[in-house]
């Protein structure tokens, strides 16, 4: 599914409008099919519907779908929150169909509304759509404030987008109609992915407007919410007679005598995304505790005080040349001066010993920070990066706040991976994945059962053992990492039966299960 901005959707009726398709009939098309939704679903018992209707084209669309429905014998009324002007076609034929109307100035204590609201199945949100700006006039505030205060017996569908969101930045007015289910017209928009705008929408389900494939502005929406069903083409075939060689390396640079975990998950994870082997380049500490945790790793004592432990890793970095391999670096490497400088030589030295290197680097956790301690660090990396940082983290290396990136997620992720030329997962709820080429790519999963610590370490090993099986696209690789990583969360927490006890460790057991899922 696409994710536009209100412009784009502007430029998408625009150019749909040039290529002969009227502005009627574009609503004709939405109404239509919400009807169609709404009668393919056997739960409504009373066949009724009520509408909350605005004074533009999303009151149109919600109007259009009544009187669809009527056709169809159900009953539908319409709740005007304003008058719509004199001659509107979509109304008067509503009304020729013996759909019931009042005006909120006819019914300022809403009885008319409460009344029609208990026998209806459905609350239609028709006010406002992509038209919406904030703050909310007092009347429409009054409204939504009003249908808060229903006790619910009613499904509430939102017509493109909950009514009193800001679709761009995901802004909502504190009234902001709560839906059940958002229909999107042709497109998500960015706000309803954006916090706290997607804990308005309920589930979404997309209505397509059937416009010509050819629109010029279709080749330049390169946003797309991550799904299974185009996820499952990418995930590395694996030959039955492959060896382990066949399906690449990991190799890991971190741990720490306060991070002894960390680079023991990514591992752990690394290998039950399928790589071939994982070389583990930890501290001495990191290994004599957490060896028997994964014996199939191969390890490598770096002391990164000790001037011979760059020697070790640039070893790896020429002998991977000749295979495939994946580095990850960072994860409870920690902070100090000494890793900084052995972050700074380990780039320069990559660069000196493999200028043109086709490896693989994810740079995460610590990596992230350490970098963003040296200046002008993006010339520093070598050519394919991923870059992985949570919202502090990408705070440090942006030097943005970490409030506006927050309230700014898919626009900023995109823009820094084209300015840093890298591919960037923004990591949080609906983490966003950005190719410097402009695609991007949002999972619609926010779950708490994913926020914990060791996660990230988890979905750099992820990432890293798809991109050591071959896949030659570094935003492809870090697409299926993050969707196989959330849904593992996911599924972790129902196999505990809640979010509060899932763990990294829960997490890694559940890739096998993510992995099931996709290939099924
Ligand atoms: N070609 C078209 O015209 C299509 C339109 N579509 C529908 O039309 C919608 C967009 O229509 P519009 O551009 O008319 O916009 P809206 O239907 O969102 O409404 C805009 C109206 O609401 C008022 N308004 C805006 N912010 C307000 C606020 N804070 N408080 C009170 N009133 C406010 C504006 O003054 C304007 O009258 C889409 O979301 C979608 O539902 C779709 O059917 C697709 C095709």
């Amino acid at each position: 599914m696409k994710i536009i901005s209100v412009d784009e959707m502007r430029q998408i009726e625009k150019e749909a409008y040039e290529s002969g398709i009227s502005y009627e009939q574009m609503m004709i098309t939405a109404g239509k099919k919400i009807a169609q939704k709404i009668l393919s679903e056997t739960l409504y018992l009373n066949r009724t519907i009520t509408a909350i209707i605005g004074t533009g084209n999303n009151g149109g669309d919600a109007l259009i779908a009544l009187t669809e429905l009527i056709k169809e014998g159900w009953t539908a009324n319409a709740w005007m929150i304003r008058k719509r002007h004199d001659k509107d076609n979509l109304l008067s034929n509503f009304q020729y169909r013996n759909g019931q109307t009042v005006e909120y100035q006819n019914d300022q204590y809403f009885n008319q509304l409460d009344q029609w609201l208990q026998s209806s199945d459905i609350l239609l949100d028709g006010a406002l759509g992509i038209g919406c700006h904030l703050p909310l006039a007092s009347d429409y505030s009054e409204v939504f404030s009003h249908i808060h205060s229903i006790s619910k017996r009613f499904t509430t569908i939102a017509v493109d987008c909950p009514s009193g969101m800001d679709c761009d930045s995901g802004e909502c007015d504190e009234h902001c109609i709560h839906a059940d289910m958002t229909f999107c017209i042709e497109a998500l928009k960015i706000g309803e992915i954006q916090n706290p705008g997607y804990r308005f929408t309920g589930k979404i389900e997309s209505i397509s407007l059937d416009l010509p494939e050819n629109l010029p502005i279709y080749q330049k929406i390169k946003r797309n919410i991550i799904q299974r069903e185009s996820l499952n083409k990418d995930i590395p075939v694996r030959e039955v007679d492959g060896n382990k060689g066949t399906f690449g390396t990991v190799d890991i640079i971190g741990g720490s005598d306060q991070y002894i975990g960390a680079p023991i998950l990514t591992g752990m994870a690394a290998y039950k995304a399928g790589c071939g082997l994982v070389n583990m380049f930890v501290p001495q500490i990191v290994r004599d505790i957490s060896a028997n945790m994964i014996p199939e790793a191969i390890w490598t004592i770096l002391n990164i005080k000790d001037p011979h432990a760059m020697d070790l890793c640039m070893e790896k970095i020429i002998e991977a040349k000749k295979k495939k391999h994946a580095f990850v670096i960072g994860p409870g490497l920690g902070i100090g001066d000494i890793q900084i400088e052995f972050t700074r030589k380990f780039f320069e030295q990559v660069q000196e010993v493999s200028p043109y290197s086709e490896q693989n680097f994810i740079i995460d956790a610590d990596g992230l920070n350490l970098l963003a301690a040296l200046a002008d660090w993006p010339k520093r990396l070598p050519q394919l990066c991923i870059l992985t940082p949570h919202p502090g983290e990408f705070s440090r290396l942006s030097a943005l706040p970490i409030q506006e990136i927050q309230r700014n997620r898919v626009r900023i992720c995109e823009e820094y991976a084209k300015r840093w030329n890298k591919v960037v997962v923004l990591k949080g709820a609906y983490t966003v994945i950005s190719s410097p080429d402009g695609r991007t790519g949002v999972l619609p999963i926010a779950s708490s059962a994913l926020a914990k610590a060791g996660s990230g370490d988890v979905l750099s090993g992820i990432i890293a053992g798809f991109l050591s099986q071959g896949i030659n696209d570094q935003f492809t690789a870090a697409c299926l990492g993050v969707w196989i990583h959330g849904n593992a969360g996911l599924i972790a927490k129902e196999r505990i039966g809640n979010e509060y006890s899932v763990t990294a460790t829960d997490i890694i057991q559940s890739i096998r299960e993510a992995i099931t899922t996709l290939i099924r």
